[in-house]
Parts: C-alpha cells; structure tokens; sequence
C-alpha cells in the first residue's frame, strides 16, 4: 500500500537530511503511529506519500504507483485515493459543515445526487447529524475535527493520513476521535498517524513506527509511545523489527 526503499529527503539550505535512507512498508487496513520528537521527520514523511514533495533519493511506491513517474498533471486524481486531516483542521470558515464535506465532491464532478447521500452517510458516521447548516465557528475543536475527517473520508480513500489530529484538543474529545479513527480503520481504511500523544498510542497498542532525526529507530507490530521495558542489550530493538525491516 506504502513502500518507502531507501528514501532519503533533504531540503534545499540543510545539510541534515530530514529523512534518511527510509525502508518501510505499510500494508492495507494497518493502522500506524508515527512517532518522535518535533523535527524528527514525520510531516516530511506525510508529504512524500501525497507527493506534495520529491524524496532527494530512493523509491515511494503508494496504492502500487511508482510516485516518480506519476506527472504532474496525474497527481491530483493520484490523490484522490488519499485523504488527509490535520491538527488544525483547516476547514472552509465561510462554509457550512454540509459544504465543507461536500466541497471536494463538488470540484472533482460528482453528481448531485451521489453528493447528497454520501455526504449525509458521512456526517451520520462522524456522529454529526443535525449540524450540518453551522459554521466551523459556531462548532467545538473535537467537532471541527470530525467535519474535517468527514472531508477526508468522503470519497472512500484507502488511505487516510493525520498530522496530528488530536494536537489541539483535550483528552476525552481526543479519544472520540481516537474512537472515530478505529471505526474508519476498521472498515478497511489504512491509517497513518503521526502524534506525539503518548496516552493514545499506549492504549491503542497498534504499530509503532518510531524516527530519530529522520531515521527509523523503531517499527513495532504492536507498540506504545516509548518501547516498553527493553532490556538495554544492542541489537534487542531489531528483533522487534517485521522481518523486512530488518537491516
Ligand atoms: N520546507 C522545509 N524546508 C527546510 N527544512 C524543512 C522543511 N520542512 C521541514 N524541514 C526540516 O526537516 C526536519 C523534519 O521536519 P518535519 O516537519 O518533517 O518534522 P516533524 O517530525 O513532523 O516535526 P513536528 O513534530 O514538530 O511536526 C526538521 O529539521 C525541519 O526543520
């Protein structure tokens, strides 16, 4: 679904590579936290699945297409099978929830009537029925989220990307959306969460991809914020790496 091969990112005016030499594969209907401290690496990596930016080395493979040869005039139908929240939610002010959700439907040509079911079956999913003439002012942090997650998944992407979705809300909103997020994930949606919040990865206990630096430091089938417990013996963190990981 996402196959990084030695994908190193460096930008322009930095000696110090952002990503570097990134091998991992992500399968369909995972769900994984990528995790680390800030300037680690993990919007950088985001951005390279959405190919909103170029790797200065190595190979991206996402929903089987070489990123590489997608031109540029193919990228936005090629990100049509993505959807993507973020902590900020970034929602249309002038907007009503309804046409917040509908927007992208609306841009990409769909009818409207398959505009007016599927935008009602995902505000019903995210919980929001009844709310869909506000505007994203009049709505709560944990609401907004949800109406920008309705956007995310409203045209069934098979892959759903989070920077940090619950960075701006309290932790019981934040485990609503955490509840949501499994939900979407279940129906067969792979979901990629970069995070810092270590209370929602150490209860969901889901694959952990940890950076250092833009390195992979760990990738665990089923981890929490930190590694737990690990004896401090070199070469025990690797035994915990899929197979293919391995270096
Ligand atoms: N557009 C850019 N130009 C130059 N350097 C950048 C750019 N974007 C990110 N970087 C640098 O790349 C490194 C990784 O940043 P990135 O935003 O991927 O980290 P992050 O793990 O997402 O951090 P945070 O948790 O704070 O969001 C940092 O050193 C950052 O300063």
């Amino acid at each position: 679904m996402i196959r990084f091969d030695q994908v190193t990112k460096i930008y322009a005016r930095s000696s110090r590579p952002a990503l570097g030499e990134v091998t991992l594969e992500i399968l369909k209907g995972e769900f994984v936290f990528l995790v680390g401290a800030s300037g680690s690496g993990k919007s950088s990596f985001l951005r390279l699945v959405l190919k909103e930016d170029r790797p200065t080395k190595g190979r991206i493979h996402v929903l089987g297409q070489d990123l590489g040869r997608i031109p540029n005039r193919k990228v936005p139908f090629f990100r049509r099978n993505i959807g993507v929240v973020f902590q900020d939610f970034r929602l249309l002010p002038g907007k009503n929830v309804f046409d917040n959700v509908a927007f992208t439907l609306r841009v990409i040509g769909k009818s409207k009537g398959f505009i007016q079911e599927a935008v009602a079956d995902t505000i019903r999913l995210v919980g929001l029925e009844g709310k869909e003439n506000r505007l994203p002012h009049e709505l709560s942090g944990g609401e907004q989220q949800r109406v920008a997650i309705a956007r995310a998944i409203v045209n069934k992407p098979a892959i759903l990307l989070a920077d940090e979705p619950t960075g701006n809300l309290d932790p019981a909103t934040s485990a609503g959306i955490m509840g949501l997020l499994e939900r979407i994930n279940a129906g067969g949606t792979t979901i990629v969460m970069a995070t810092h919040d270590a209370g929602i990865v150490d209860s969901m206990q889901r694959r952990v991809i940890e950076l250092v630096n833009g390195e992979i430091v760990r990738d665990e089938r089923s981890g929490g914020y930190v590694t737990q417990a690990l004896p401090q013996q070199p070469g025990f963190a690797q035994a915990l790496l899929p197979q293919g990981a391995r270096p």
